[in-house]
């Protein structure tokens, strides 16, 4: 691959396995969630999500999306409960989407697709950092959750208010939705979306993938479709 990984014809999921063979590995992400095939398990706690707007850090287009990224020197923004044992630090979010409404979530709900999904990226902090945790397979948990359209506001870089009002998720072992496509994540996907407004959309798919001294190509269609389950459970944290 010339020029890197994308999300182009020529450089796009379809050939990522040319450089990241793990692409076609035992648990690669985003799946299709079958409701009917993943199981309610009483054993799953609920999600605590503690975030402290102050260790917000900056926001970056890093060429394959928008970012905001975190202090990630103590506890301040930690995920903890839900699916994982320890406790797991915020490092980043960000988010993938369509070029119009009927595409754009990298996870799919019996074949649904949302306009966009955002990612909630964190790391155990059994491992000193985010790229130590990034290489072992409990070393991360990604919390995703679906956008669809509706009127809506943000407020601010606080992230606890990108979370639903419930917090019933599906959750299952899958890995990094981009190159390395690290088989490291616990992934934890929020049954119910959020809303996005249209004109929020709008200022997504205005970004660029491209710099500026290059010619302009619109960020768009910027996730992994669906791959194989191989066999893996997904549960449910709600009946
Ligand atoms: C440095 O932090 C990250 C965070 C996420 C990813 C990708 O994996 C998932 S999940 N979403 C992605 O875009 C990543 O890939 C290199 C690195
Ligand atoms: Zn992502």
């Amino acid at each position: 691959m010339s020029h890197g990984w994308g999300y182009a014809e020529h450089n796009g999921p379809e050939k990522w396995c040319d450089n990241f063979p793990i692409a076609n590995g035992p648990r690669q992400s985003p799946i299709d969630i079958q409701t009917s095939g993943s199981s309610y398990d009483e054993s799953l706690k609920a999600l605590k999500l503690q975030y402290d707007p102050s260790t917000s850090l900056d926001i970056l287009n890093n060429g394959h999306s928008f970012q905001v990224t975190f202090a990630d020197n103590d506890d301040s923004s930690t995920l903890t409960e839900g699916p994982i044992s320890g406790k797991y630090r915020l490092k980043q979010f960000h988010f993938h989407w369509g070029a119009s409404d009927d595409k754009g979530s990298e996870h799919t709900v019996d074949g649904k697709c949302y306009p966009a999904e955002l990612h909630l990226v964190h790391w155990n902090t059994e491992y000193p950092s985010f790229g130590e945790a990034a290489s072992k397979p409990d070393g991360l948990a990604v919390v995703g959750v679906f956008l669809e359209g509706k009127q809506t506001s943000f407020t601010n870089f606080d992230p606890t208010i990108l979370l639903p009002e419930s917090l019933d998720y599906w959750t299952y072992l899958g890995s990094l939705t981009t190159p390395p496509l690290l088989e490291s994540v616990t992934w934890i996907v929020c049954k119910q979306s959020i809303s996005v407004s249209s004109e929020q959309m709008k200022k997504f798919r205005s970004l660029l993938f491209t710099a500026e001294d290059e010619e302009a190509c619109c960020m768009v269609n910027n996730y992994r479709p669906p791959q194989p389950l191989k066999g893996r459970e997904v549960r449910a944290s709600f009946k």
